[in-house]
């Protein structure tokens, strides 16, 4: 018998999340039946999708949701061999078992110098975000201007970067000065600290003084409301995410967006990266390569410790993570 260890979600977040709306369980794993096979989580993803979802998709005393590389330890399962790796979305524990159907094999060509943690970051959902946020919704043209905010994060990076590949110029916000100083060693042409500018709306037209084709939002709020007046025209926006707005206990008013909509003729659509996932493949494909021949760099934010789960998931909410933040168990 396995004994697993599980973070469950105590209580419901209010407001910011706390280490106290967390609780760690014990959870004994029967034997396997035909065609399971049990697994151990090596490296675990903390996502900000995981506060908004937490209220919508679990009740108090649920395991937390989210996505692990597992390694599989024991298997009945004849499509499944002992020690391959594996994408699970068995939540936030050390040990579960699957019957296959919601694992996504490594990819076969992974190299081995390759950290397995980045099929969680720039070789998996987040560098998928970024894959498809772009091409689908932004639609970027070569010699256009991409702004994108949260720059540093697990999806902004990566979208910076394809941004470059693609021929635009690049210009990136992000909470620090060490963040900033990341986005140009990465190749964005312009970054600023959004926190320490004195004008949010100077910093934008200083950066690109012809305003920007696309604009990727991973934020929302007040840089989205001045954001948007400098969009140029048939401009269009990808609503990717809002996590300026995550933690709040009383939604901010919106940003009045009519006007510029209009008179510049944008569009902006919302979207999640599972829309495509039947072009999985595809990107996972196209991000792989890229980072082998060293146009895609990545940074991990690595916390060691399966029972320091809330402290990374709090940390990356805060804003302490540069490019992926991950657990390592
Ligand atoms: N639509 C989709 O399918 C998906 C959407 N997303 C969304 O993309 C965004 C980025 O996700 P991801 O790359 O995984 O996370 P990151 O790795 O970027 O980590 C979150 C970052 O957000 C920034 N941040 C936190 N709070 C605030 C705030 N109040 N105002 C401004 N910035 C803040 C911090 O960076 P900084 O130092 O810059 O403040 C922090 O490091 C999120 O909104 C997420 O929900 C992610 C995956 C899929
Ligand atoms: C203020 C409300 C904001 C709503 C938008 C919230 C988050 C956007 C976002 O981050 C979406 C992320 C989607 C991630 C999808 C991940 C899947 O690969 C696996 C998720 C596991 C699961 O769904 O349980």
């Amino acid at each position: 018998m396995v004994t697993a260890k599980a973070w469950v979600l105590k209580k419901h977040f209010e407001g910011f999340p706390k280490t106290s709306d967390f609780d760690l369980k014990k959870i004994e794993l029967p034997n396997l039946k035909d065609g399971e096979l049990l697994l151990e989580s090596v490296f675990l993803s903390v996502d900000p999708y995981m506060r908004p979802y937490s209220r919508r998709d679990m009740k108090e005393g649920d395991i937390m949701i989210g996505t692990q590389v597992a390694r599989i330890v024991e298997s009945k399962n004849p499509a499944f061999t002992v020690g391959a790796f594996v994408v699970g979305s068995s939540g936030w524990r050390t040990h579960f078992i699957s019957d296959g159907k919601d694992l996504q094999l490594l990819p076969s060509n992974w190299p081995e110098s390759l950290p397995k943690s980045l099929a969680l970051g720039t070789v998996g959902m987040p560098g998928l975000t970024a894959y498809f946020g772009l091409l689908e919704v932004c639609k970027m043209k070569p010699g256009e201007t991409v702004l994108v905010n949260a720059a540093a994060g697990a999806v902004g990076s990566v979208v910076g970067q394809l941004a470059k590949i693609g021929g635009c110029k690049v210009v990136g916000c992000a909470g620090s000065d060490d963040k900033v100083a990341y986005l140009k060693e990465i190749g964005f042409d312009e970054a600023f600290n959004y926190k320490t500018v004195t004008s949010l709306d100077e910093a934008l037209r200083k950066a690109s003084p012809d305003g920007y084709d696309c604009f990727f939002d991973n934020v929302g709020g007040e840089f989205a409301s001045i954001a948007i007046n400098q969009m140029k025209k048939y401009g269009r926006i990808a609503v990717c995410g809002a996590i300026s707005q995550y933690n709040d206990s009383v939604p901010q008013k919106g940003p009045y967006v009519q006007v510029p909509m209009v008179f510049k003729e944008l569009q902006m659509e919302g979207f999640v990266v599972t829309r495509w996932n039947n072009r999985r493949e595809e990107g996972l494909k196209a991000l792989l390569k890229w980072v082998v021949e060293g146009k895609v760099k990545y940074h991990e934010q690595v916390t060691e410790g399966f029972e320091n789960m809330p402290m990374a998931f709090l940390g990356m909410l805060k804003g302490e993570n540069l490019g992926k933040a991950i657990v390592k168990v």
